[in-house]
């Protein structure tokens, strides 16, 4: 067998990388809970969206890689069944808000002073809707050993990642690195404000 075909990166890679649709404006997160169900409105389209293999976000069963976009968050909204929500790690930057019945992540905002401040992380591939923006770049992904991925099996996992054009960083892509450096050193004065 092909050793790609062994590479499970998220099913919204594997199955192909599909465009966003120009008029998409936003639809509703579902978990996966068959019963009450929780939803959550995302109004307008996300972005920064990429694949994230660190071991705090939400893969879906079998997917080294979770796949993780931004939206404001005032443009997030829970619209039913938010008593099932839970915070995974209050401690965390990320106030990751989890279903407790099926464990999907449904939304993390950042609350503490930082350059994602305002901004919720959310899981696209939970949009009942199809034309989101698609990942355009992959995290974190030496992260994927502390998950217990086999080290050996980075260059295929790095190669795989670049065949289906999401460029792998082990930690987030330059630009956003950039961004949140140049806010420390504006807070700090090293750079005016
Ligand atoms: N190597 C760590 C990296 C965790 C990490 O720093 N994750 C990034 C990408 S999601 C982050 O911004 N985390 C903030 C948070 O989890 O609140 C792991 O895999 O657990
Ligand atoms: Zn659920
Ligand atoms: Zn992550």
């Amino acid at each position: 067998m092909d050793s790609a075909v062994q590479i499970r990166i998220h099913p919204a890679v594997d199955s192909g990388i599909k465009p966003a649709s120009p008029g998409f404006s936003g639809g509703t997160l579902v978990c996966a809970c068959t019963d009450r169900p929780v939803k959550v409105k995302i109004e307008g389209q996300i972005a920064h969206n990429h694949a994230c293999g660190c071991t705090k976000c939400w893969k879906p069963k079998g997917a080294d890689f979770s796949v993780v976009a931004v939206a404001p968050t005032d443009k997030v909204t829970v619209l039913e069944n938010g008593d099932k929500l839970a915070v995974v790690d209050p401690s965390a930057l990320i106030q990751r808000h989890a279903c407790k019945e099926c464990g999907v992540h449904m939304y993390g905002p950042v609350e503490r002073e930082h350059a994602f401040q305002g901004l919720s992380f959310v899981h696209p591939e939970r949009f009942q809707e199809t034309g989101w923006a698609p990942p355009g770049f992959a995290a974190f992904v030496s992260s994927i050993i502390e998950s217990g991925v086999d080290p050996g099996r980075m260059d295929g996992i790095r190669g795989r990642l670049k065949e289906v054009g999401l460029e792998p960083y082990d930690c987030l892509s330059p630009g956003l690195m950039d961004y949140v450096a140049t806010w420390v050193a504006k807070k700090s004065g090293a750079l005016p404000s």
